[in-house]
C-alpha cells in the first residue's frame, strides 16, 4: 500500500507538471485531454486496474496491459475522481464551530501539516530525473545516447556520453537530496512542535500538525503561533496580546491584537472555554496578511470579526503570559503558508545569452549534418555505386537517400562537440566557486554586527554586477524610522522654530536648551522641543491649542505597556502616532489608558474619560483615521487626522482662510523634509450618530467588499469638518545613506523609492538622501489620473527632454491603484516608450468607485547622468483635475520664494514641473540654471 501510496504521489506531480506545462486553469479538464489523445481501452480480461489513493485523495486508476514497453501502454482511463484538495471546488466562506472537531471534520479543512518537500524515497528518482532533462543540456545529452546505440549511425561508443550525462545527474542529484532533506527535516521541526489544545475539557500537548480547525488552543509568552487563531481571551486586560509578525511582513515594532469583549470574558477558565461553541463564518483561505473579514455568531448574539483579532501563523506572542486562540486555518491555508509559493527557478541573463548561443550552433550542426548528408547523398548516387564491389556487403546499398539519411545522423554524433554543452558545467562551476569568493570577502563583511556576506543561490551571482534598478521602502529602509515632533501649526500659527536676538531662524541644535516639562510628572523625559510659547499658550488655556492636543492624545491606536511599574510607556503600532501621542503627553494632555469603551485622558492635571463610540481606522487608500467619543459633558466629537490633501477636502467652507495658511505652513514643513498631518474636528449629535453606528454595524457584517463599504460610510461621517492644525514630524536618514545611493549612482544604478509621504516632503528626502541631485535641471512630476493622461504626460515631458538634446533617464517609480494598472500591456509599453521602467502596484486594495483614480507620480532628469525618481504623490488639488490642468492649480497656489511651481521659466503649462535650480537653499546653483 506505501508502495502503491507513493506512486500515486509521483502521478500527482507528473499531473501537476503537466497542468503547469499545459496551462490548463480548470483542472477538470486535464483527464478529457490525456484520454483524448491516448488509445481508447476495453476492458477486457488481459487489462489491470491498479486505483490508488494519493495523499491529496485524488483517485488514479490506471488500466495497463501486459505489453513489452509498459510506459507506451499506460493508459489514463479514468482519472481523478477530483476529491484531491486542490480539486476541491473553491471554497467560497468558511464555516466552522468551535470544539466540535465532528461538525468541522466535515468541511475537510486542511489539517495543520505542512509539507515544503519535494521528493520522498520511492518518488525521488523519477521525480527528479524528470526535472532534470527539462533542463537543455541533459535532454541533449539523452538525445546524443539514444542515436548513439543505434548501430547504423554509431561512430562512437555509446559509453563516451553516457559517462558525462550520468556524473552530472548524480551530482545535480544528490545536491537536490541534501536540499530536499533538509526540507524534510525543518518540515518535521515545524510540524512536531508542541502545542496546548483543549480537548475533552482539558489542555493537553499536542504535535502542531495534530491541531485541527476548530481547535481552541493556549499560547504563551514567547511562542510562535501555530495555525491562523481568532484570539479568544489573554492575559493582559480587555483581551489585549502583543505580537510581533517579523516573519510575516519584517516589521519588528510590536503590534497589539484584542479579543472580542465576550470572549475576553472567558480568560483563562478552562470550562467556559471548553463550553464555548460559536459559530464562524468567514472568508476562504487567502494570501492578505492585513485583512480578515468574518463574523462570530454565539449565544444569540452576531458580531463581526476583523484583523484585529486574528492571530497569524509565523507570529510570535510578546509581553503576553498567556492567551486562548480558536483555530481559523491550518497548515496550507494559514495566511504564512498561501503567501509562499513554489519556488521558481530563477534563470540569469548569462544563461538566457548561453541558451541562445546553443541553440544557434545546434542550428549550425543541423546545416553541416545536412550538407555533408546530402553531399554523401550525391556522392552515393554518382560515384559510391561503383565503390561497392570492394565492400565487403552481402547486399548493396542502393538507395542514396537513405544512406545521406544515415550520414546526416553520424554527423550529428561525430560533430556533437561543436555544441559547446559543457559550458554549462563550467558555468556552473564558475559560479559556486564567486558564491565562496562572496562569502569570504573581507570587504564586504560588517564587523559591527559580525556579518559577512552569504551567497544563498549558487545560481544567480553573476546577476549581481548587472543590476539596474534597486526597488527601496522608504520609512525604515532609508530613514530610521525614529519620529520625533519637530512642529506643528495650530490656528495659523507656526510653533517649534527657534530665533536668534536678530530674529534669523536657527536649526535646532544640542547647543539649544529644551523646553522643561519638568512641572508635569508625567512628562517623557526622552522628549525636546526648543520653543518655549507652545507652552506658555497652553498653560495659558488657549482653546484651539488644548483642542489640538486633545486630538493628538485620543486619535491614535497607541496602547499603554504595563510592564513598567508607575511608568507610563507607550506601545505604538505607528512611529508616526508614537511621537505625537508623547507630544500631547509632555504639553500636559497625558493619555493614560484605554478599554474598548473608554478612553482616559489627564487633561492638564485633571482625568477625563471619554466614551470611544468608534474608531475609523487608517489605511493607506483613506490616508486619515478618525475617533468618535462622548466627553464629560455629553457632548459627541469626532477627531480626524490625516494626509493635508484628504482633511483639506472634507473641511467646512468656512474653513478657508485658515485652510489657505495652513498649506502655506505644510508646504514650508515638507520642503524641510517633515512628514505632516493635519487635525480637524467635528461636532456630532446624537440622533445622527446612532444612525450611522447602525448602519457602521451593519457593513461590518459583510463578508465581501466589506473595507470598500466601510470607507463609504466612515467618509459620510467624516465631512464638514474644522480644521485645527497641523504637525510635523521628523525622520533622520540612517547613517551613510547619501554617500550609499551616491555611489549607486555613479553605478549607473536607478533607485526607485516608495513613499506615501506628501510630494514636497518626498522630493526633500530624494535631495538629501543623493536621490535627486542638483545636476538634475528637472524634475518633472506626473500627476494624471488615468492612463491616458498619464502617457500624455510621459510624452510630452519625453519630447522635452529629447528637444533639449539631453539623454532621457530612465529609472522611475510610481505608484497606482489597481484600476490605474488593469492594463499592465498598455502601461509596459508606455514605460517602453520612454527607455524602461517598471511598475509597481502600491495600493494593495483597490477601492471601487475610487474617486481620485489611481495615481503616478514620476521623476526622470534631464541631466548626462542617470536618473533616479521617486514616488511624488501629488496633493489632491493636482490628482482632481486632468493631467496638465492639475500642474497649473498647484503653481497657481503655493509660489512663496520660489519654492512652489515656477512660472518664470515659462514651461510647458501641459506639464507639470518644478525647477530646482531655484529652491532657496541649499539646492541652489544646480547645473541646470
Ligand atoms: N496613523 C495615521 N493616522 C492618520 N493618517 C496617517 C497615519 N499614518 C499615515 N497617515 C497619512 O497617510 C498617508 C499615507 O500613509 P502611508 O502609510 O501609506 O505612507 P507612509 O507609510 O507614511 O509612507 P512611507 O512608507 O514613505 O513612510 C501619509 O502620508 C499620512 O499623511
Ligand atoms: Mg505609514
Amino acid at each position: 500500500m506505501v508502495v502503491l501510496n507513493q506512486m500515486a504521489c509521483f502521478f500527482d506531480f507528473v499531473y501537476n507538471q503537466l497542468l503547469v506545462k499545459s496551462k490548463i486553469q480548470d483542472h477538470h479538464s486535464l483527464p478529457l485531454i490525456c484520454s483524448s489523445f491516448l488509445p481508447p481501452v476495453e476492458p477486457t480480461s488481459s487489462l489491470c486496474s491498479i486505483s490508488l489513493f494519493s495523499p491529496g485523495l485524488r483517485l488514479w486508476l490506471f488500466t495497463t496491459t501486459s505489453d513489452d514497453f509498459p510506459w507506451a501502454c499506460l493508459h489514463v482511463t479514468a482519472v481523478a475522481m477530483n476529491l484531491c484538495e486542490e480539486n476541491r471546488p473553491p471554497e467560497e466562506e468558511r464555516r466552522l464551530r468551535a470544539n466540535d472537531r465532528e461538525y468541522n471534520e466535515k468541511f475537510q479543512y486542511a489539517h495543520n501539516r505542512i509539507k515544503t518537500s519535494k521528493y520522498n524515497v520511492v518518488t525521488f528518482l523519477p521525480v527528479n530525473l524528470f526535472e532534470q532533462f527539462q533542463r537543455v543540456a541533459n535532454a541533449y545529452f539523452l538525445f546524443l545516447l539514444i542515436l548513439q546505440l543505434i548501430p547504423q549511425i554509431s561512430s562512437l561508443s555509446w559509453f563516451t556520453t553516457i559517462v558525462p550525462l550520468v556524473l552530472v545527474l548524480t551530482i545535480t542529484a544528490v545536491k537536490d537530496a541534501s536540499d530536499d532533506l533538509f526540507r524534510h527535516r525543518s518540515d518535521n521541526q515545524v510540524n512536531n512542535r508542541q502545542s496546548q489544545v483543549l480537548i475533552n475539557s482539558k489542555v493537553q500537548k499536542e504535535k502542531w500538525m495534530n491541531v485541527r480547525v476548530g481547535d481552541i488552543i493556549k499560547m504563551e509568552d514567547n511562542q510562535f503561533v501555530a495555525a491562523d487563531l481568532l484570539l479568544l481571551s489573554s492575559s493582559e486586560p480587555h483581551g489585549l496580546c502583543y505580537i510581533e509578525t517579523a516573519e510575516l511582513d519584517g516589521e519588528t515594532n510590536l503590534k497589539a491584537r484584542q479579543a472580542l469583549p465576550i470572549t475576553s470574558e472567558l480568560g483563562d477558565n478552562i470550562g467556559l472555554l471548553a463550553q464555548f461553541n460559536g459559530d464562524i463564518v468567514c472568508e476562504p483561505p487567502n494570501n492578505k496578511l492585513d485583512r480578515f473579514a468574518g463574523s462570530l455568531h454565539w449565544n444569540g448574539d452576531s458580531l463581526p470579526l476583523d484583523n484585529e483579532s486574528m492571530l497569524l501563523r509565523g507570529c510570535i506572542l510578546r509581553n503576553t503570559d498567556w492567551c486562548f486562540g480558536l483555530v481559523l486555518f491550518a497548515g496550507p491555508d494559514t495566511k504564512l503558508m498561501q503567501n509562499s509559493g513554489r519556488t521558481k527557478f530563477k534563470r540569469t541573463s548569462i544563461d538566457r545569452l548561453m541558451n541562445t548561443l546553443v541553440l544557434w550552433i545546434f542550428g549550425f550542426l543541423v546545416c553541416m549534418g545536412s550538407i555533408l548528408g546530402l553531399g554523401n547523398a550525391v556522392w552515393e548516387s554518382i560515384t559510391g555505386y561503383y565503390f561497392q564491389v570492394y565492400m565487403p556487403w552481402e547486399k548493396s546499398v542502393d538507395s542514396a537517400v537513405f544512406s545521406g539519411f544515415l550520414t546526416f545522423w553520424s554527423y550529428i554524433i561525430i560533430l556533437n562537440t561543436v555544441v559547446p554543452i559543457s559550458l554549462y558545467v563550467s558555468v556552473e562551476v564558475i559560479r559556486l566557486g564567486h558564491s565562496y569568493f562572496i562569502n569570504w570577502d573581507r570587504k564586504m563583511y560588517y564587523a559591527k554586527r559580525d556579518t559577512p556576506a552569504e551567497a544563498r543561490t549558487t545560481t544567480l551571482n553573476e546577476e549581481l554586477g548587472q543590476i539596474e534598478y534597486i526597488f527601496s521602502d522608504k520609512t525604515g529602509t532609508l530613514t530610521q524610522n525614529i519620529m520625533t515632533f519637530n512642529k506643528c501649526s495650530i490656528n495659523c500659527r507656526i510653533y517649534g522654530e527657534v530665533f536668534d536676538v536678530n530674529g534669523h531662524k536657527i536649526e535646532s541644535n544640542e547647543k539649544l536648551v529644551p523646553v522643561d516639562f519638568s512641572t508635569n510628572l508625567l512628562a517623557d523625559a526622552g522628549f525636546l522641543f526648543y520653543d518655549y510659547s507652545l507652552l506658555e499658550v497652553v498653560r495659558r488655556g488657549d482653546r484651539s491649542v488644548h483642542e489640538f492636543f486633545r486630538v493628538l492624545s485620543l486619535c491614535h491606536t497607541v496602547m499603554i505597556e504595563d510592564k513598567a511599574k508607575g511608568e507610563l510607556q507607550y506601545q505604538a503600532q505607528s512611529p508616526d502616532e508614537g511621537a505625537l501621542v508623547t507630544a500631547a503627553r509632555n504639553f500636559g494632555f497625558v493619555f493614560q489608558s484605554r478599554t474598548p469603551e473608554t478612553i482616559s485622558v489627564q487633561e492638564l492635571g485633571e482625568t477625563c474619560t471619554y466614551r470611544l463610540l468608534a474608531i475609523l481606522d487608517f489605511n493607506n487608500y483613506r490616508k486619515r483615521m478618525s475617533v468618535i467619543v462622548r466627553n464629560a459633558e455629553g457632548k459627541l466629537k469626532l477627531y480626524c487626522k490625516g494626509a493635508d490633501s484628504v482633511i483639506f477636502e472634507r473641511l467646512h467652507p468656512c474653513c478657508q482662510h485658515m485652510m489657505n495658511i495652513t498649506g502655506d505652513h505644510l508646504s514650508e514643513f515638507a520642503t524641510e523634509g517633515l512628514r505632516t498631518l493635519c487635525l480637524a474636528t467635528r461636532d456630532l449629535d446624537d440622533e445622527m450618530v446612532s444612525e450611522w453606528l447602525l448602519r457602521l454595524r451593519k457593513v461590518g457584517m459583510v463578508l465581501e467588499g466589506r473595507e470598500a463599504e466601510l470607507a463609504a460610510v466612515y467618509n459620510e461621517i467624516e465631512q464638514d469638518m474644522i480644521l485645527l492644525g497641523a504637525t510635523a514630524i521628523e525622520d533622520k536618514l540612517q547613517e551613510a545613506v547619501p554617500e550609499t545611493i551616491a555611489k549607486l549612482a555613479m553605478a549607473n544604478i536607478k533607485l526607485w523609492v516608495l513613499t506615501g509621504d506628501k510630494q514636497e516632503t518626498a522630493v526633500n528626502i530624494g535631495y538629501s538622501c543623493n536621490m535627486l541631485t542638483d545636476d538634475m535641471s528637472e524634475v518633472f512630476v506626473v500627476s494624471g489620473s488615468s492612463a491616458q493622461d498619464v502617457r500624455e504626460e510621459l510624452r510630452h515631458a519625453k519630447q522635452r527632454i529629447l528637444g533639449c538634446g539631453k539623454g532621457t533617464g530612465n529609472g522611475f517609480l510610481y505608484t497606482a491603484t489597481k484600476d490605474l494598472v488593469k492594463d499592465p500591456g498598455m502601461m509596459t509599453s508606455m514605460l517602453g516608450a520612454l527607455g524602461g521602467g517598471r511598475i509597481r502596484d502600491r495600493d494593495q486594495w483597490s477601492q471601487p468607485g475610487s474617486r481620485t483614480g489611481g495615481r503616478l507620480g514620476a521623476g526622470f532628469s534631464g541631466g548626462g547622468m542617470s536618473l533616479q525618481g521617486c514616488d511624488l504623490l501629488q496633493s489632491d488639488a493636482a490628482t482632481e483635475g486632468p493631467g496638465g490642468g492639475a500642474g497649473e492649480d498647484l503653481q497657481e497656489s503655493s509660489d512663496p520664494g520660489h519654492r512652489g511651481w515656477c512660472k518664470r521659466c515659462q514651461h510647458d503649462k501641459d506639464i507639470p514641473h518644478r525647477c530646482w535650480h531655484q529652491r532657496a537653499g541649499g539646492y541652489a546653483g544646480g547645473a541646470g540654471q
